[in-house]
């Protein structure tokens, strides 16, 4: 007789394991190692930026007071005292009537209030001396980069669990960051169970297949922000594979099983499990693929069971381990991006466990479509190449028809959900 397994719904399964997610710990790493990672403090402002006014073009700096009476008939005249370029501080004190010649990015010297662009500004020598003159008058302000417009003192930037994109770097580098708080990256590690399994570079023999799980899920954990510490592929053995996992468990902060989860006389993950005193949240989940994924907790270290079917492993992980490595990374939305879309197909099966469809979304005029891709089986490897959302179709309803608008979460979205 085997055991009979009681399936609870999808978010109850979430909400269990992630009471056992824990915050990580920070580290400093060198701006140039920032990109990808995830802050790990709140990045405010602790200047103005511009620090200082400065020239948003190359022209004359002038006391807008002075060009008051400019016109087309009666230009008005500067004396052009000083050259400055980015970088550099004006030296002279600038009288009525006198300009600086200043290139975008200086700083305005003192007493100069408008810049006239060289565009518009006639300039010529006379008696050794630089002079330029204006047909218009320019107002305070006209033509400048005030300090603290682009950010002020004490303004919050970024919060802490942001991915450091390529703008956030700016950012950091702008504000003096040399080295950079972010998340540890948490150790995920990884085990292939099967006794038909392959490595990669073999070639095919009856009866076995080639161990694609393992890469999936590194690539998976890759994705998320975390390291892969790939242990290999475990033989259906219960004593070998209790052995093996059990002596990895310290090193990890969180352990990924492939396989061995359902109710074959080969499946030793429940035993494993048991002989391991972890406590399991669930072994059977309202949800397809995935309905066999197991989860258990030892002394508040999360294993994931996860099916050795690949698109049900595939699920499995971005369902329930994302969220626990996207915390341990400060990120207060860990779980996948959710939006809604168009459906482009019928899609008649029914629906009694809630179905997690691999599906392909993309924007179109303003509108968002989806199609599923490839077959719709738990044992499917090819479509999952094609999947860059996950369509959700609820436990309980009859199918869905083409034009019914239907919830999808995005696999590629850096952006991520709070629920
Ligand atoms: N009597 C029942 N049988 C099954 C049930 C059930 O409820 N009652 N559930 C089915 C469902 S649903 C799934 S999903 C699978 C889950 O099986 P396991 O998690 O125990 O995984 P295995 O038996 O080890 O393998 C299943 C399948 O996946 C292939 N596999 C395994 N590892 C890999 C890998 N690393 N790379 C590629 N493919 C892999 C394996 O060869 C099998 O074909 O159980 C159903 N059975
Ligand atoms: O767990 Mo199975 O993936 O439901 O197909
Ligand atoms: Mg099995």
């Amino acid at each position: 007789m085997i055991e009979k397994r009681t399936p609870i719904p999808v978010m109850e399964a979430i909400r269990k394991v992630m009471q056992f997610a824990k915050i990580g710990e920070k580290e400093f790493v060198a701006l140039e190692e920032a990109y990808g990672r995830y802050l790990a403090e709140d990045l405010c402002a602790d200047h103005d930026v511009p620090p200082f006014d400065r020239s948003p073009y190359d022209g004359f700096a002038i006391r807008a007071a002075d060009s008051a009476a400019a016109s087309l008939d009666h230009p008005v005249e500067f004396e052009v005292i000083e050259t400055i370029g980015a970088g550099q501080v004006a030296e002279k004190e600038v009288a009525p009537f006198q300009a600086v010649r200043i290139m975008t990015g200086a700083q305005i010297p003192n007493g100069c209030d408008a810049v006239v662009m060289f565009e518009v500004a006639n300039e010529y020598e006379r008696n050794g001396k630089t002079y330029m003159s204006i047909k218009r008058p320019f107002r305070p302000g006209d033509n400048i980069s005030f300090q603290g417009e682009d950010t002020k003192k004490g303004e919050m930037l970024v919060s802490k669990g942001t991915f450091i994109n390529p703008g956030v770097q700016a950012l950091l580098a702008t504000f003096g960051y040399a080295n950079v708080s972010v998340a540890k990256k948490p150790k995920v590690g990884i085990f292939a169970t099967g006794s038909e399994l392959l490595d990669v570079s073999d070639s095919l023999v009856p009866g076995k297949i080639r161990n694609s799980n393992a890469y999936m899920i590194r690539a998976q954990v890759l994705r998320t922000g975390g390291i892969p510490v790939y242990f290999g592929k475990l033989v259906d053995d219960a004593d070998q594979c209790f052995t093996a996992i059990e002596n990895v468990l310290e090193e990890v902060d969180m352990l990924i099983t492939t396989g061995g989860v359902s109710v074959g006389d080969y499946d030793y993950l429940p035993v494993i499990y048991e002989r391991l005193g972890a406590e399991v949240l669930f072994n059977k989940v309202a949800m397809r693929p995935g309905s066999v994924t197991t989860v258990a907790q030892k002394e508040g270290k999360l294993l994931f069971g996860l099916s050795g079917n690949p698109s049900a492993c595939y699920v499995g992980f971005e369902l329930f381990v994302r969220p626990v490595i996207r915390t341990m990374l400060y990120s207060t939305k860990p779980y996948l991006s959710k939006t809604a879309a168009t459906l482009l197909v019928d899609f008649p099966k029914p629906n009694p466990f809630t179905r997690f469809v691999r599906s392909y979304v993309y924007a179109q005029e303003g509108m968002l479509y989806v199609v599923p891709v490839g077959m719709d089986k738990s044992n499917i490897v090819t479509s999952l190449a094609k999947a860059n959302a996950l369509m959700v179709l609820p436990g309980g309803t009859r199918g869905f028809s083409k034009g019914d608008v239907v919830e999808v979460w995005l696999l590629e979205n850096e952006e991520g959900s709070a629920q």
